[in-house]
């Protein structure tokens, strides 16, 4: 059965890497994956999978750091004119870009959850012959937005698995859903799907990612270092003013966000973990010779724990309220995004090992790795399958990167896509042998 499944991948791996390009070069952020979601969703009907969409998977309050409407109509034109199937898109418009398609075998069994994101970065693609997207021609057609997170393999990932699980249904028992998400970048979109309640009746829960760091043909079985997290967007108001004349009449606004940038960079460490905080967008003022009015900063703290996490962010809070006092300006803070920090369950961990070393295609099979780690919103749905009585964990597939993740010269071995689809066919496919065991 693994060899029927191996060698369908093998064989689909051309159709495999012609996807994963095609969403790497309509690369779309977060909540704007309109391209994207339509063709996932067109994809996974043609497989014969029963679809959720948009506001059925998608709990409309619980969204995150969503864009502005100006730009959700925008970027709906810009998606439909790159190939979005129009019929599809009513379901995701106004940002409800995910999709949870469902596999009913008729037998009994468990349900069965993957989940893989689709967004990509607020990142510039390098346009430039050292580096294979360009030079192959599918680098990014959208500026600003990137691929430079892997997603398009998740992506790719995900559908790949639907093709090959379709296949072998027959030999399937209970149920397979397969949960595409939006906006995991910035923490946002996996709130929605579980306030949704997607995951409310999966028993095994699987999140996958690939790359960050783990070398190629290595798996991480239970990735465990998962740093909680806060996204902030903070708006200063000050007064304009003559900066030569009446520099007294202005409140800086420029100089509350200078302020508050160096503050947050200095707060303490907290002995329960290790912690982040990175200013990544600072933009401020009009003109040289204005006391500037306004400034915005994007702003994330980050913990090894949630209680770590709280720490800083309380902290940040002061900093920026403090830094507001001292320039007599205005502000205010807005959530754009947060996460938590989650372990898988064990007796999840070994099967996911076991069924890995049956496969006979990793060098290392690694339960857990220490280490600088990411954040991640899937740990909302690994808590609600936990909470429920269910098993969860995070698989890391390793690859040989160009650049490190989150960087403009990113890029993988797509040999990693099906590896990845391998491996989580498996474990739907042998599901029996779960025992619930360590
Ligand atoms: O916080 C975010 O915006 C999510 C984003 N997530 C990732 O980059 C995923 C990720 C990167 N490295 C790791 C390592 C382990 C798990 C997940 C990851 C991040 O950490 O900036």
């Amino acid at each position: 059965m693994v060899n029927e499944i191996s060698e369908r991948v093998e064989k689909l791996f051309p159709s495999l890497q012609k996807q994963r390009r095609d969403l790497h070069k309509y690369a779309e952020s977060g909540w704007l994956e309109f391209r994207t979601s339509t063709l996932v969703a067109d994809r996974l009907e043609k497989l014969g999978y029963s679809l959720q969409l948009g506001k059925e998977v998608i709990d409309a309050d619980s969204r995150m750091g969503l864009p502005s409407a100006a730009v959700l109509a925008e970027q709906e034109r810009r998606a439909l004119e790159q190939g979005a199937i129009a019929r599809w898109m009513p379901h995701f418009s106004g940002g409800f870009t995910g999709i949870v398609a469902t596999l009913e075998t008729g037998r009994p069994g468990p349900v069965m959850g993957f989940r893989v994101d689709m967004d990509a970065l607020d990142l510039c693609e390098v346009l430039d012959e050292a580096h294979r997207p360009f030079r192959e021609g599918f680098a990014s057609a959208n500026n600003g937005m990137m691929h430079a997170c892997g997603h398009d393999g998740h992506t790719t990932i995900g559908l790949g698995l639907a093709e090959v699980l379709m296949h072998v249904r027959d030999q399937l028992c209970g149920t397979i859903k397969l949960i595409f998400q939006p906006a995991e970048e910035g923490t946002r979109g996996a709130k929605s799907m579980v306030e949704a309640g997607v995951v409310d009746d999966v028993q095994y829960f699987t999140a996958v990612h690939i790359g960050t760091g783990v070398p190629a043909n290595h798996i991480v079985c239970g990735n465990d270092t998962f740093m909680a997290t806060t996204k902030l967007d903070v708006h200063f108001t000050g007064v304009a003013s003559h900066a030569g004349g009446k520099p007294e009449d202005g409140r800086n606004a420029l100089l509350a966000a200078a302020q508050a940038t160096l503050g947050l960079h200095a707060i303490p460490r907290h002995s329960g973990g290790s912690s982040r905080v990175n200013v990544g967008v600072l933009q401020a003022g009009t003109g040289r010779n204005v006391v500037p009015s306004t400034a915005m900063m994007k702003v994330e703290t980050r913990g090894s724990t949630n209680e770590v996490n709280d720490f800083i962010y309380q902290q940040a809070l002061k900093v920026i309220s403090g830094a507001a006092e001292m320039h007599q300006v205005k502000f205010d803070i807005r959530l754009m995004g947060a996460a938590q920090s989650s372990t898988p369950t064990p007796a999840w961990v070994n099967y996911i090992h076991r069924q890995a070393e049956k496969l006979g295609e990793f060098e290392q099979i690694i339960d857990h790795q220490e280490g600088a780690a990411g954040s991640e919103d899937a740990t909302y749905m690994m808590e609600r399958v936990k909470a429920r009585g269910g098993e969860a964990s995070y698989v890391i597939f390793g690859t040989d990167l160009s650049a490190g993740h989150h960087n403009e010269l990113f890029d993988f071995d797509e040999k990693v896509i099906s590896q990845g689809i391998k491996t989580l066919a498996a474990l739907a496919l042998n599901i029996a042998e779960f025992k619930g065991d360590i």
